[in-house]
């Protein structure tokens, strides 16, 4: 099998500071200051062509940022990432230009992706035709709805035709009907043999669409395999999870971490 994605031992360091000040004493004097924090630590796995893996883990586990890491929007602190051919990643707030309006953000996402005028021309009335924005194409995207960024995020990058689609929680904003229009597009998808991401808290959604399952769990990988083998585990968890005192899961998160640590 060709593989579409390959994540070896990828970690992701932030740098936490308690005030400004810490911060800044920590970019000009040559003392450390602050913590570090692994929003992932040595994550790996692989997607084969044509899979279709959904991301799930409690908040926080960082689904989002392994999926930025994938689509190249922001770098691994260390790891390797390889992706076969363009991806594409859709998100509530997927790289938008806030004061520029939703015409000229398809404009300037096909330019950045290296479409000519000709293809942009002819591509920019399909977008705007599945985005159903009319006439608020013009208007800035600084005055849509978080549902009417998500359309637009989604209509761009489905048209960009990409080999690899990362879907975070885009269709859990807006509406039912455009949520159904962009499943049929990603069932075509599927049947192209494209490779797709999906990331969701919708356990029912993740049924319904994906066929293997990345459990992540406070920056680990915690399982994955089929959607049959660990969606039933994770939906155990969840329950468990969800009766859990704010200390309870406090104290959970912390034995994770620290067993990681060893
Ligand atoms: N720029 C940043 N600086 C510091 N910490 C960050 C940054 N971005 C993310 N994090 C932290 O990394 C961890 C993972 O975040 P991430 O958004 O990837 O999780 P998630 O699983 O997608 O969560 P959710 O389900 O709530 O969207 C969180 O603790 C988050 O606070």
């Amino acid at each position: 099998m060709e593989k579409a994605i390959i994540v070896k031992d990828v970690s992701k360091k932030y740098r936490l500071y308690s005030n400004p000040k810490e911060r800044l004493l920590d970019l000009i004097t040559p003392k450390d200051f602050g913590e570090d924090f692994y929003a992932l630590s040595n994550v790996s796995f692989e997607a084969e062509k044509g899979d279709i893996i959904g991301f799930v883990g409690v908040n926080g586990s960082g689904k989002s940022t392994l999926s930025n890491i994938i689509a190249g929007i922001i770098p691994p602190s260390s790891g390797e990432v390889y992706r076969d051919g363009q991806t594409s990643l859709i998100a509530i707030s997927s790289g938008l230009k806030e004061e520029l309006s939703g015409r000229d953000n398809i404009e300037l996402k096909l330019l950045m992706l290296g479409f000519n005028k000709y293809d942009i021309k002819k591509l920019e009335p399909e977008i705007i035709d599945f985005s159903e924005l009319g006439k608020f194409i013009d208007q800035p995207v600084k005055s849509y709805s978080s549902g009417m960024k998500s359309r637009l995020g989604f209509a761009i990058s489905i048209n960009i035709d990409p080999n690899i689609l990362l879907i975070d929680e885009a269709l859990s904003v807006g509406d039912k009907a455009f949520a159904e229009k962009s499943f049929g597009v990603m069932k075509k998808f599927k049947e192209m043999g494209k490779t797709m991401i999906f990331v969701s808290h919708s356990i029912k959604q993740m049924e319904k669409f994906c066929e293997k399952i990345l459990w992540l769990e406070y920056g680990r990988v915690k399982d994955f395999g089929s959607v049959e083998e660990i969606l039933p585990k994770y939906t155990d968890f969840i329950r468990k999870w969800k009766k859990m005192s704010k200390e309870e899961k406090e104290s959970y998160k912390n034995d994770v971490i620290a067993a990681c640590k060893v």
